[in-house]
């Protein structure tokens, strides 16, 4: 994966100003934006899948610009390829795991025939080990199958990149420990470049590629951070 974004973008609410600038460029299929609450770390991966759009700068993944303020290219999300994984999982508590999975195939981009798409949803249930649960519904699951069908809605529509907002936040701590690990497991096993925002150190330890610290909007560069660890692509 190659990224690279610099972006500005000023928010007010009230007396309230928050400025974001993210800039950063890295090579690594594993991006973890670290920093704490109210840092910046939602906004910034809201501006790389084009759910907000900057005030200025430039957006860029592999060879494609998403957002260019000056050349006055932003791209819709559809366009985009990416897919978001939010903190929720953002499940449709009324569609079955199936269902659920199938809908990231007709919102997809790519929208194959009903029996094409049956064997895709098919084969991503098995890989996440969920066809067992396929006919259930959110509320009937534990919080690690959730994430296992919201990453499988996320991966059915083969997504150039995924995005993931604060992927263990709502697991218990044992669960966050095998969940990490499935991650990890995940992005060897089928390559899609992961772009992690968290401010939990132990998520960027065992998954980090390339590590970036944010603080107050602005990526920081020192502090330990910006370095790359880990494999490298
Ligand atoms: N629509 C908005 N209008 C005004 N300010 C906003 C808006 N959205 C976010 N902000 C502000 O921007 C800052 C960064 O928000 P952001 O959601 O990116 O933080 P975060 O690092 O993801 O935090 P958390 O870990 O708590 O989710 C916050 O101070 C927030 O109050």
């Amino acid at each position: 994966m190659h990224i690279d974004i610099d972006i500005h973008k000023t928010l007010r609410s009230g007396k309230r100003t928050f400025h974001l600038h993210a800039r950063l460029h890295s090579d690594n299929p594993r991006l973890v934006i670290i920093g704490p609450s109210g840092s910046g770390k939602s906004l910034t991966l809201k501006a790389i899948a084009g759910l907000i759009t900057p005030d200025s700068g430039h957006i860029r993944l592999n060879g494609s610009t998403f957002f260019d303020a000056q050349a006055g290219i932003d791209l819709v999300p559809q366009q985009r390829k990416v897919a978001y994984l939010f903190q929720d999982y953002a499940l449709f508590p009324h569609l079955n795991v199936r269902q659920n999975v199938g809908f990231g195939l007709q919102r997809g981009w790519r929208n194959p025939d009903a029996r094409a798409a049956q064997a895709t949803v098919d084969q991503w249930l098995d890989a996440f080990h969920l066809m067992p649960m396929a006919e259930q519904f959110p509320d009937e699951l534990s919080g690690g199958q959730r994430q296992r069908v919201a990453l499988a809605r996320a991966l059915v529509a083969r997504p150039q990149a995924l995005l993931l907002d604060e992927p263990f936040a709502a697991l218990d701590p044992v669960l966050r420990i095998d969940m990490r690990a499935e991650l990890d497991a995940l992005q060897t096993r089928l390559q899609v470049p992961m772009i992690l925002i968290t401010h939990d150190p132990e998520d960027a330890r065992v998954f980090g590629g390339v590590v970036l610290q944010l603080r107050e909007g602005s990526i920081v560069t020192d502090a330990g951070s910006g370095i790359a660890r880990g494999r490298e692509a």
